[in-house]
């Protein structure tokens, strides 16, 4: 069986401030597999990202998402538009934001209204508590946003990701910050959930063991794609010395059988 890709970008360019920050970039995504953004700082993977979504304007190049072409206003039609979740670099939250967990997970089922139908709610209602459930945040649903901890919030956000059926999951930096074991269980959690819902998820990470133990393609990117495919073809210290412009020695995790 031949299975569409969930998101074909090709010879994408993209400026800011008047100079190239993306270029000539070329790849496909496909459904229930993660693929890695890696490069140094400034190297463009936000404003990928960002293009990608059509957050930002193409200079050039073409991206299509669930066969759907991304309009050049980055327009796309509201049920393409509703299976991408989006989890940004960081919320800006300001001091106590009256919002809580379960109010913000609930907008990422719908748009809230103070006159939707009672059988409407009810069914919001029961999404919420159960993403909340999926994602281990049942017991945060009535914190506000802004007091929880920055591992919660990144599980919170897996939690809006999963509240209504998705097809692709673009994450900016998802666990910097996170301790270790926060860290590898909200791996796990993102594994788990990829695989049960058949994701396509495209993540930057500085991690390089990380994405060398959880990705099936990585794409270094230095405003142009200096490597493209498996962790084990493109983790290589040539590749990382032409990405990184000196030798990055990824640690290699070994786990006990
Ligand atoms: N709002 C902006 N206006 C103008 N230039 C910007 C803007 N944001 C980023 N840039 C520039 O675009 C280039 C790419 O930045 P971008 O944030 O995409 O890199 P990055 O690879 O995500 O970096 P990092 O790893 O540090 O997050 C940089 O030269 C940056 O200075």
């Amino acid at each position: 069986m031949i299975v569409s890709p969930v998101l074909i970008v090709r010879n994408l360019c993209v400026e800011r401030a008047g100079s190239l920050t993306v270029e000539d970039v070329s790849f496909e995504l496909h459904p229930e597999s993660e693929t890695a953004l890696v490069g140094p700082n400034g190297a463009g993977k936000t404003t990928l990202l960002a293009a990608v979504l059509g957050l930002l304007s193409k200079k050039s190049g073409t991206v299509e998402i669930l066969g759907q072409s991304l309009g050049q206003n980055g327009s796309l039609p509201t049920d393409v538009r509703t299976q991408i979740a989006y989890v940004p670099q960081s919320l800006a939250l300001q001091g106590h934001f009256p919002l809580t967990v379960s109010e913000f997970v609930g907008f990422g089922f719908d748009s809230p209204g103070p006159h939707l139908p009672w059988r409407q709610r009810q069914a919001r209602r029961a999404a919420v508590q159960q993403a909340l459930e999926r994602t281990d945040c049942a017991d945060l649903s009535s914190r506000l946003l802004s007091e929880l901890s920055g591992g919660q919030l990144k599980r919170v956000m897996l939690s809006f990701c999963v509240v209504r059926p998705r097809r692709l999951l673009v994450l900016d930096e998802a666990q910097a910050g996170l301790d270790v074991p926060s860290n590898e269980r909200f791996q796990r959690l993102l594994l788990e959930l990829r695989k049960q819902e058949g994701w396509a998820v495209l993540h930057v990470s500085h991690d390089l063991d990380m994405v060398r133990r959880s990705s099936d393609q990585v794409l270094g990117l230095n405003r142009r794609l200096c490597c493209i495919g498996t962790p084990d073809n493109t983790l290589t210290p040539e590749h990382l010395i032409d990405l990184y412009g000196h030798n990055v020695v990824p640690y290699r995790h070994h786990c006990r059988e």
